[in-house]
């Protein structure tokens, strides 16, 4: 199939055959850690426990229960929003608007699951489904993901990604095609990339709690501060919802496998990690060690949202007295890049809060197993690819302005170190 006229990029991901092997190893690797995060030993480099059959994986009740929560989540994203945001200006000119309820969407969620569990929901059964959810999940996301393939064969050349349109079926399908796929103004990057999976993941956390409580007695202090910690991480994301619609996840990346897979399964299933350990590896866990794992984490957090924050204030409003007094460098473009503050310490500080909060979130599980560190070792991976990504994409947009902003910044999410 021909690439559309105009919308070459060069191919990220190590091409068609980085994204056919990663379509294997993302879905495989989340099983492998659904396997060994209940097994005896928890090795993270070891084999799995077993191979599980199909009739383990498959259950048309879990496929229920998936459709079922992803119509849930719908149902809260069409309810009527505090607020409707612009979104950024593409390349017709035109904005999109996106409805700013997502927090609404978790306390809604969150009274919901109340009221079923007091009316005997048995919550805590969902730990025993997380296979079949996940395979359900997969698979959903799959076919969602074919349907967007197809959708985007009708579509304008104007609503193509820049970067999955590279005419290779399987590059294209990873990465997805269209930027904006919606139907009427239901949209559909935007509703998965913060509700169904981020929510997804504080429920089956909870439900793991409640196993927990309901195994030993009470949940163990490892199980809570690992609870809060991921709480606080997605209500924040929820709060701050409109600030997703900078990221190069809604601007640059079309709606593909990769997005699609990310939010609905991996999101859900793999970042529930330490929590699944808990469960079956519970962690004696001091107050004294605990209060200082929650000032790591308040550390991760302060940095994090500041420098989130700051970026945000300053692309909306860059005489806004919080931000007017900060030195910034101008560029070609007319916006101006910050060298002070926050993104005056290194180019990527958010990047440095959100991995603190990372590790945060893994010490609970203690230091004897590398399992409860996955998410730690595969989010440095992640966020030195995307920052690796975003500072490719800066310096087109910025050119010689990014290379002064690189000069005044050398370290890139680590001050001294990287
Ligand atoms: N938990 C998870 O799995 C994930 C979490 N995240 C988190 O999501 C958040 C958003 O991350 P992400 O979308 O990657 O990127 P950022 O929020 O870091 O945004 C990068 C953009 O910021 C702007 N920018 C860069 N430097 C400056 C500067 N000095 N002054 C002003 N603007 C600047 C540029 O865009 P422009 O100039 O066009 O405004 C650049 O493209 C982060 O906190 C990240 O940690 C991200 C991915 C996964
Ligand atoms: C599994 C693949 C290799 C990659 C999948 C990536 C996705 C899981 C992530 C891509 C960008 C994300 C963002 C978030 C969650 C993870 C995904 C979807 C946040 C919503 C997390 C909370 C932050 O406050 C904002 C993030 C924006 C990007």
């Amino acid at each position: 199939m021909a690439p559309p006229q105009g919308s070459r990029a060069p191919l990220e991901f190590g091409g068609p055959l980085g994204a056919a092997a990663l379509m294997l190893l993302l879905p495989v690797t989340m099983f492998h850690l659904l396997l060994v995060a209940r097994s005896g030993p928890a090795r993270l480099l070891g084999p799995p426990p077993y191979l599980p059959g199909l009739e383990e994986l498959w259950s048309p009740w879990a496929l229920l229960l998936c459709l079922t929560w992803l119509g849930l989540q719908a149902a809260l994203y069409l309810l009527p929003a505090r607020k409707v945001a612009e979104g950024q200006e593409l390349k017709d000119k035109s904005r999109l608007r996106y409805p700013i309820n997502g927090f609404q969407a978790l306390v809604l969620t969150a009274l919901l699951v109340g009221l079923g569990v007091s009316a005997g929901l048995p919550l805590s059964a969902l730990p025993e489904m997380l296979l079949p959810l996940a395979f359900a999940a997969t698979l959903t996301a799959f076919i969602f993901s074919l349907l967007l393939y197809l959708k985007a064969l009708v579509a304008p050349a104007s609503a193509l990604a820049p970067g999955g349109n590279s005419g290779s079926l399987i590059y294209d399908f990873f990465l997805g095609r269209e930027l904006n796929p919606r139907i009427c103004s239901f949209d559909f990057k935007y509703f998965c990339e913060l509700r169904p999976g981020l929510i997804g993941w504080v429920l089956i956390n909870l439900a793991l709690l409640m196993q927990e409580a309901e195994l030993r007695g009470s949940p163990s202090l490892a199980m809570w501060l690992v609870n809060g910690f991921q709480l606080l991480y997605v209500a924040d994301a929820l709060w701050y919802e409109e600030a997703v619609l900078t990221t190069m996840d809604i601007i640059h990346d079309g709606f593909g496998f990769m997005l699609a897979f990310g939010d609905l399964a991996w999101v859900p299933f793999t970042y529930s990690l330490q929590a699944q350990f808990l469960l079956y590896h519970p962690q004696p866990l001091g107050w004294p060690l605990a209060s200082f794992i929650c000032l790591i984490n308040a550390v991760g957090y302060y940095i994090f949202r500041g420098a989130n924050s700051q970026k945000n204030t300053f692309r909306k409003n860059p005489s806004d007295p919080r931000v007017a007094d900060l030195e910034t460098i101008s560029t070609a473009t007319g916006r101006r890049l910050l060298v002070s503050g926050w993104w005056g310490m290194v180019r990527h500080p958010n990047y440095l809060g959100d991995l603190i909060m990372a590790l945060a979130w893994s010490l609970p599980c203690g230091v004897f197993h590398l399992l409860p560190y996955f998410y730690f070792l595969y989010f440095t991976a992640l966020l030195v690819h995307r920052e690796d990504r975003d500072e490719r994409q800066c310096l087109q947009k910025y050119g010689l302005a990014w290379h002064e902003y690189c000069r005044r910044v050398p370290y890139r999410i680590v001050p001294y170190v990287y």
